[in-house]
């Protein structure tokens, strides 16, 4: 069919390839959800049933995606990792960013009746943010990872006593930022356990490391492989050939995708699950 006159106006569209073999991470976030979590009553200053509604809508992304290597989350945040051989929509950000925002919250509003089955959603409805970051090295995609569980543990620690002195300590908050201002962790601890009789330690997992979500293979034995070497290493070919890469997508997508509460900045996690980093898929377990 012979071009229209109104095609030129493709010349306009930009590309927004992003950069080759980086590690792609794509971070979601609730839009004004201060209000939302109000307007839903939300407990403070962890709201299991929410939490667990964004556990299952990543739960769901990753499972309609499985270039996504793993994903973290906390509070009304989500960050999903694409390897750095992925190929998805030709690395193009607009439709990476896109696909994982709209299929989040459908997920979202989909799976909201499960966690919340006595409060209906109304208007205005749940909407998330997006956007997409390079990361150049394994080093530098471990280190946003333990960027943002640090951030979960700073501000759990600083929430968990800040409600603890509200709900429990009978003061108001504006004396409670008071009494935390320039307080460091081993002070918070205290007034937790000293006041409250509460042992930070025994809190719920989810609440101080947040979620990891990942497929599961065999765990492979401490110190018998160096995911990260073995990533980083991995220089040439720049992407993985067509049909290893449709067969490697194959067993991805038959692998258990789990959430797990576990520390992703000491190196034992990474050492136990090779796949993760080297993007070779597993042995998947066997049944017990
Ligand atoms: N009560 C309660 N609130 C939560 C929970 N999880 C997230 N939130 C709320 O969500 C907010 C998330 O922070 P931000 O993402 O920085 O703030 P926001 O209001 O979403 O604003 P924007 O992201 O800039 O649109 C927190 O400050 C809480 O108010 C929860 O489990 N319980
Ligand atoms: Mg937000
Ligand atoms: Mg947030």
């Amino acid at each position: 069919m012979a071009n229209s006159k109104f095609e030129y106006v493709k010349q306009f569209e930009q590309t927004d390839n992003l950069l080759p073999n980086t590690w792609v991470v794509v971070r979601i976030d609730g839009r004004g959800f201060t209000k939302f979590a109000t307007k839903y009553g939300f407990e403070k200053p962890n709201d299991k049933r929410a939490l667990e509604l964004m556990n299952a809508a990543a739960r769901a992304v990753m499972a309609e995606l499985p270039d996504i290597t793993i994903a973290y989350g906390v509070s009304d945040e989500y960050s999903f990792v694409f390897h750095k051989t992925c190929s998805l929509f030709e690395r193009r950000a607009s439709k990476l960013v896109s696909t994982i925002v709209s299929t989040f919250t459908a997920y979202y509003v989909h799976l909201w009746s499960i966690h919340f089955p006595d409060t209906p959603l109304s208007p205005p409805l749940p909407s998330f943010d997006g956007r997409a970051v390079c990361y150049p090295t394994v080093q530098n995609l471990r280190d946003y990872m333990s960027w943002r569980q640090v951030d979960c543990h700073i501000n759990n620690l600083y929430n968990t006593t800040f409600w603890a002195l509200i709900q429990l300590g009978g003061i108001d908050p504006t004396e409670a930022e008071k009494t935390l201002k320039g307080t460091y962790a081993a002070d918070k601890n205290e007034i937790m356990f000293s006041k409250f009789a509460i042992n930070y330690n025994n809190e719920p997992e989810m609440y101080k490391k947040g979620s990891v979500v990942f497929r599961d293979y065999e765990l492979v034995e401490p110190g018998t492989h160096n995911a990260t070497i073995e990533a980083d290493s991995l220089a040439e070919p720049v992407q993985q050939s067509k049909t290893q890469a449709e067969n490697d997508k194959k067993r991805r997508a038959k692998a258990p995708i789990v959430v797990q509460h576990l520390d992703i900045i000491k190196d034992d996690f990474w050492d136990r699950r090779p796949w993760l980093l080297s993007n070779k898929p597993g042995k998947v377990p066997k049944e017990p």
